[in-house]
């Protein structure tokens, strides 16, 4: 199965519970518009490298399309596609006013230069710069990209429209950044990771965590339920998983982290290391995916032991795996509602940016925590009334908030 069929599977299962006809989910499963484009440059020894560059545009019935730019040696149109669907999901079952996008490159970040991938940004732009804008296209960090990718791509659209700091968020606090954006994915997930155990009536310290990925999103989640009491006993990047069942030092990971190079975890000796592959079948109660999607399927459902899964990554759980889990008991926190702290406070940048006006810290951080806590709860009671698992409540809640914004505005739109 490929990405866009289990986003596809995840929305015909939620809209199988609503009343809506066949031609209204052919519409809203379409992307509006995909774009393919081939990207060029030289790289630093004169020669030159050629990749291939996605935006999909899935729906703007809610509001101008919002979603991140994936830079990862997997990237194509399905993967794509399938990402932009969940961002038309996400934004609606918190509330934003904005429909769905994901963009990205087939390339390995890792083997380029920062000047080789300021480059690749701005070859990029060059090829879909009337795409995107503040009021009809909003790109964002993911996977492989960061605040300087961020500030390239503002630079470069720039000098074909003038200045618009809103056109992208995610960028560095020095340049119209949001203060919190960069922890806010992790810090989402860490909030509802919270929730989940409370409402399930646990306790943190009782509940050991382990976390697949640790970059942006594993790294802020990871500190977050550290402060809040929880035993974080693995975390793994590409170099491999740690392990220390009495619970990991967060703190020396992090600043190991940061003193390495490329910021991997290679060559930290102060737990246990294990293969990539242990992590997701260690005997913990949470497993938070952090990274690549399609990581639990039909092949590896057996082995997972958490009875609690907080999808920090997109699209982690594939749906014959996710069939399984919910059959077991296990409590799944859907992606489209873990992680969307992230869009959240963009779109606190983006108001920001368009009011020219800045928030400090802690209005970032109250008004996140009330927008996740908000849909968590409708999320949840959702999912109680109708007696549907966590996923397809929010699923139903996203669809039905898409319906009825293009019913409002007469189909056509
Ligand atoms: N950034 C954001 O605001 C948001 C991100 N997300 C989702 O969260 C996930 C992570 O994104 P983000 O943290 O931004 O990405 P980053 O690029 O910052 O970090 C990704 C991390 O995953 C690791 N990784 C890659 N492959 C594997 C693997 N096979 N096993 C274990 N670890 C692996 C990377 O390791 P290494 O560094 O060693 O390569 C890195 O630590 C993605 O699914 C993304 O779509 C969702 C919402 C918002
Ligand atoms: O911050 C954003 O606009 C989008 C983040 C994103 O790509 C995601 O939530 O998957």
């Amino acid at each position: 199965m490929r990405a866009f069929e289990a986003t596809q599977y995840f929305f015909d299962s939620a809209a199988d519970h609503l009343n809506i006809s066949a031609e209204m989910r052919q519409m809203m499963q379409t992307p509006r518009r995909e774009v393919q484009v081939r990207v060029t440059i030289e790289r630093d020894n004169g020669q030159l490298a050629n990749y291939m560059g996605f935006r999909v545009q899935h729906d703007n019935h809610r509001g101008p399309m919002k979603g991140g730019l994936r830079y990862h040696p997997d990237v194509d149109l399905d993967e794509t596609r399938s990402l932009a669907s969940l961002m038309t999901w996400k934004t609606a079952v918190v509330d934003l006013p904005y429909g769905g996008a994901k963009g990205g490159i087939g390339v390995d970040p890792s083997e380029l230069t920062q000047r080789e991938i300021e480059r690749l940004t701005r070859a990029f732009v060059d090829q879909i710069h009337e795409l995107v804008g503040p009021d009809t296209d909003i790109p964002a960090p993911d996977m492989g990209t960061d605040h300087r990718v961020m500030a390239w791509f503002r630079n470069q659209w720039e000098k074909y429209h003038g200045f618009n700091p809103a056109v992208i968020t995610g960028k560095p606090v020095e340049q119209y950044g949001a203060k919190g954006r960069e922890e806010a994915t992790g810090r989402g997930v860490g909030t509802l990771t919270f929730k989940t155990i409370k409402r399930l009536g646990r306790k943190p310290e009782g509940c050991r965590v382990a976390i697949q990925g640790f970059g942006n999103v594993g790294t802020h989640a990871a500190k977050f339920l550290h402060e809040a009491q929880f035993p974080i006993v693995a975390v793994s990047d590409v170099s491999g998983t740690y392990f220390d069942p009495d619970g990991l030092n967060i703190g020396e990971l992090l600043r190991h982290k940061i003193e390495h190079p490329r910021g991997l975890l290679e060559g930290y000796n102060g737990c246990k290391k294990l293969p990539l592959s242990d992590l997701l079948e260690l005997d913990v109660e949470v497993l938070m995916p952090a990274a690549l999607g399609g990581v639990i399927t039909e092949a590896n459902v057996d082995k997972i032991k958490a009875s609690v899964i907080i999808e920090a990554a997109n699209g982690p759980i594939y749906p014959a795996a996710d069939q399984q889990l919910y059959e077991r008991g296990v409590t799944v926190l859907p992606d489209i509602l873990a992680n969307a702290g992230g869009v959240t406070v963009s779109y606190f940048e983006w108001v920001q940016n368009r009011q020219h006006y800045r928030w400090p810290l802690d209005r970032v951080r109250g008004e996140l925590d009330h927008t996740m806590s908000e849909a968590f709860e409708n999320v949840w009671q959702m999912s109680q009334q109708r007696k549907v698992s966590l996923r397809m409540a929010a699923y139903m809640i996203g669809i039905q908030r898409v319906q009825r914004a293009a019913e409002l505005a007469g189909l056509t739109s």
